[in-house]
């Protein structure tokens, strides 16, 4: 593993040779391997219980991976304190405090936004936050707009994100996009992006990851993906059609789901390691 400097070139989040057991001894992760630059912005790619969200986790050291596989600005997510890191994920969009009766300024200088005043201020706007909302009294996009000024306050050097943008308006979203592209562009720092929407996402990446059934099929910069996508319709972007493409290709290796068994666990048991510990939320 390379201990590579938040600004400096090469790769800053690397996995190598990662195989993840769950608890319950249900497979989780196969052999990933990944080396994903600074100032990259990954998608995760990826159908319904690929594990996207297991990488994840692992990724921010909420769950515990082998040693030595995965290295995070050259350090081990789970052992070492990481500083930079930030995962906003389902837990993170389920804490409770965003539906009390609270306003929006206080929530905000509670989690440290009089640190970041200009940070603050610019969030509220790309975010078109009304600072008069009390959390207990708005609807489920403006809370997720709240949550997202929250989570994203504290600038990070790695920002980990597990499909939290499902209740965003399209200009909601597209701001907020174009606001995560301009940090990458402006200071050292890095994304990985699970999700399954690809509106506004054409331009947006600059590396993708596909995965399937715990494996990593193909990784690498966008580029070398788009000349695999043949068929373009007006319907999709370049990026729609080659997700679609390969979410087709994935379901029919996977084959069906109930009568002739299940492939997505047949490597559970096949000797992947146990290492089923997992952090207390914190
Ligand atoms: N705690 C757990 N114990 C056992 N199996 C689990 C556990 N969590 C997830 N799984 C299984 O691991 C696989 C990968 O799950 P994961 O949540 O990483 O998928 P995902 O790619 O994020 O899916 P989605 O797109 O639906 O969010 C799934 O088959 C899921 O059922």
């Amino acid at each position: 593993m390379s201990e590579s400097a938040a600004s400096g070139p090469g790769p800053y989040v690397e996995v190598q040779n990662l195989s993840y057991k769950f608890p319950d001894d249900s497979a989780g992760l196969q052999d990933v391997l990944l080396s994903l630059p600074s100032g990259s912005r990954t998608l995760l790619i990826g159908a319904n219980g690929a594990g996207k969200t297991t990488l994840l986790r692992l990724l921010s050291g909420k769950r515990l991976a082998p040693t030595n596989t995965i290295s995070v600005g050259g350090k081990d997510p789970f052992k070492d304190h990481l500083e930079g890191v930030t995962y906003l994920g389902v837990e993170w969009v389920l804490n409770s405090i965003v539906r009390t009766d609270i306003d929006v300024p206080t929530l905000l200088a509670s989690i440290g936004g009089d640190a970041y005043p200009e940070r603050r201020d610019e969030l509220v706007e790309i975010l078109d936050i009304d600072l008069r909302w009390r959390m207990h009294a708005v609807s489920d996009g403006e809370r997720r707009r709240v949550q997202l000024a929250m989570g994203l306050l504290r600038p990070w050097t790695v920002l980990l994100l597990d499909e939290i943008t499902v209740d965003l308006d399209l200009l909601s979203r597209s701001n907020f996009l174009a606001f995560l592209k301009r940090e990458t562009e402006s200071r050292p720092c890095t994304i990985i992006y699970a999700t399954h929407i690809l509106d506004n996402l054409a331009q947006w990446p600059t590396h993708l990851v596909h995965m399937h059934l715990g494996k990593v099929k193909t990784w690498g910069p966008v580029e070398q993906f788009y000349g695999e996508s043949t068929q373009w319709t007006s319907e999709n972007s370049r990026l729609g059609e080659l997700v679609l493409k390969w979410l087709k290709e994935d379901l029919a290796a996977r084959g069906p789901r109930n009568g002739r068994g299940n492939q997505g666990k047949t490597y559970a048991s096949e000797g992947i390691g146990g290492y089923g510990y997992e952090k207390p939320p914190q």
